[in-house]
């Protein structure tokens, strides 16, 4: 029989040892990490069945890490996650559910907790549930190994062009200096800088984004730099800074071009002197972040408008990376597409059964202006939305390519008449009698049409 594995993160907890001997005693193998590098190791090396979340005594009292320490700890459960899709419980004490971040954490993060002194039977019962759980997904699943999820930087795609684009991350994540990515709206710039933090030395510590264009202008100041109590009215305690709360990670600054001259200058400090102030503040505060810039408009051009200075542009652009349009990589299209469906919980549906074929041709000829994020938006439409098994271009607000070549006069007459069928119930308000009136055939030929197509209204 397979050993029972569970990844044990410890947080705040200097002597783990008395728990996980209690887990051997219920069968399961703790593989103890205290950070997101030690855990990669970890998933690397061995097949693990669950997380197990252990959190010290007194994590989140007054006496504790504070809400910088819960910073780190979602950065950290959120990176491990992203390397391999295991469910997580969770140790904790009473008093440290008092922190609203945690509760959060353990809502969306997840599967359960458990407080502490525990009851064992019940943590073997959760632990065995979740073992349950991930031996199904493994059988389900193709294999996704850490060592895949890590080769593919969690990007989805088989392109040569995405390949090269994994290459540049892994090189620039194993430097320091600043980076700029530019790239289309939606083309996955945000996912390109959280694979360099995820890659990188930092990927314990915080990756703060910051989205320039979506803060007002009158607030991203102190939103950025933080303020002193008393610097503006309002001000009644210190603020620390979305700058200062990245310090040791990374700080992801999207639409860079949107920051106003003034900021631009403040930023600019920041990166030769690798400190700041904070609003109304005197004295200077030391900041560790690696600043990693994106930007969907050409910077260069707003240089030469005097809209973005040069300076920093030049300080930004020390490592440039261009992550391609969805259109140059049309092969990652109908990838992305399957990840997309198996993500809004296509597979679990009992109803739908994948993706037509006039909807995968749609989807190959279209040329996606909103680039991935818009292919995965009409993905979730359509898994919601979809009346009949299998999902069609029309579910999915495509047009049919024309002609349909290449598919054989049995595939297109079986298309054609599916896709009539489907739009003669949509219009018929899903009306049998009234749908097989308008196709001029009986309500028993109807329903075995529909049987054929697999369209269930
Ligand atoms: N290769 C990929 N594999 C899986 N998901 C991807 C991939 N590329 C992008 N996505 C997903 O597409 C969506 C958009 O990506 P992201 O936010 O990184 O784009 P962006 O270029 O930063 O967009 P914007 O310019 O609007 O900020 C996200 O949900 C992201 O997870």
């Amino acid at each position: 029989m397979q050993v029972k594995k569970v990844l044990t993160l410890t947080w705040g907890l200097p002597d783990p040892s008395p728990l996980l001997c209690a887990l051997h005693h219920l069968g399961w193998e703790a593989v103890w990490v205290s950070n997101a590098s030690d855990a990669r190791q970890a998933l690397a090396q061995q097949p693990i069945q669950a997380g197990l979340l252990l959190l010290g005594p007194h994590t989140g009292s007054s006496t504790g890490h504070g809400p910088l320490s819960w910073t780190h700890l979602e950065s950290a459960v959120t990176s491990i996650q992203r390397l391999q899709p295991l469910e997580w419980v969770a140790l904790c004490d009473a008093s440290a559910l008092e922190s609203a971040a945690l509760r959060t954490l353990l809502l969306e993060s997840f599967f359960d907790y458990q407080l502490t002194p525990p009851d064992w039977a019940e943590v073997a019962r959760v632990l065995d549930y979740l073992y349950r759980r991930s031996e199904l997904r493994r059988s389900l699943q193709a294999p996704s190994t850490p060592a895949a999820g890590e080769a593919t930087l969690g990007m989805v795609g088989h392109s040569a062009v995405l390949a090269q684009l994994r290459l540049k991350l892994r090189k620039v994540a194993a430097n320091h200096a600043p980076v700029l990515i530019s790239g289309e709206s939606g083309s996955g710039k945000e996912l390109a800088a959280r694979a360099i933090h995820d890659s990188s030395d930092r990927c314990t510590a915080p990756f703060v984004a910051v989205n320039c264009a979506a803060i007002a202008p009158s607030l991203i100041q102190s939103e950025l730099f933080g303020y002193e109590k008393g610097a503006f009215t309002g001000a009644t305690a210190r603020k620390q800074g979305l700058i200062e709360a990245a310090h040791g990670g990374t700080l992801f600054l999207d639409e860079i071009g949107d920051l106003s001259l003034e900021l631009q200058a403040n930023l600019l400090r920041f990166l030769q002197e690798r400190s700041i102030y904070r609003v109304g503040g005197l004295n200077s505060v030391a900041v560790d972040a690696r600043v990693v810039a994106a930007t969907h408009v050409q910077l260069q051009h707003a240089v030469s408008q005097g809209r973005f200075r040069e300076d920093l542009f030049y300080r930004l652009n020390v490592l440039p990376i261009d992550v391609p349009p969805l259109r140059a990589r049309r092969e990652d299209v109908v990838v992305l597409a399957q990840h997309f469906f198996a993500l809004c919980g296509g597979h679990s549906s009992t109803r739908l059964h994948g993706f037509a074929q006039n909807a995968l041709a749609a989807m190959a000829a279209y040329d996606w202006p909103g680039n991935v994020r818009e292919l995965y938006n009409r993905v979730q439409r359509a898994v919601v939305m979809s009346d009949s098994r299998w999902i069609s271009a029309a579910d999915l607000g495509l047009s049919t390519p024309e002609p349909l070549v290449g598919i054989g006069l049995e595939n297109a007459r079986t298309q054609a008449e599916r896709e009539i069928i489907q739009s003669t119930l949509t219009k018929a308000g899903h009306n049998i009698t009234q749908a097989a009136r308008d196709l001029g055939v009986s309500r028993m030929t109807l329903y075995r049409l529909m049987d054929k197509h697999g369209i269930v209204i």
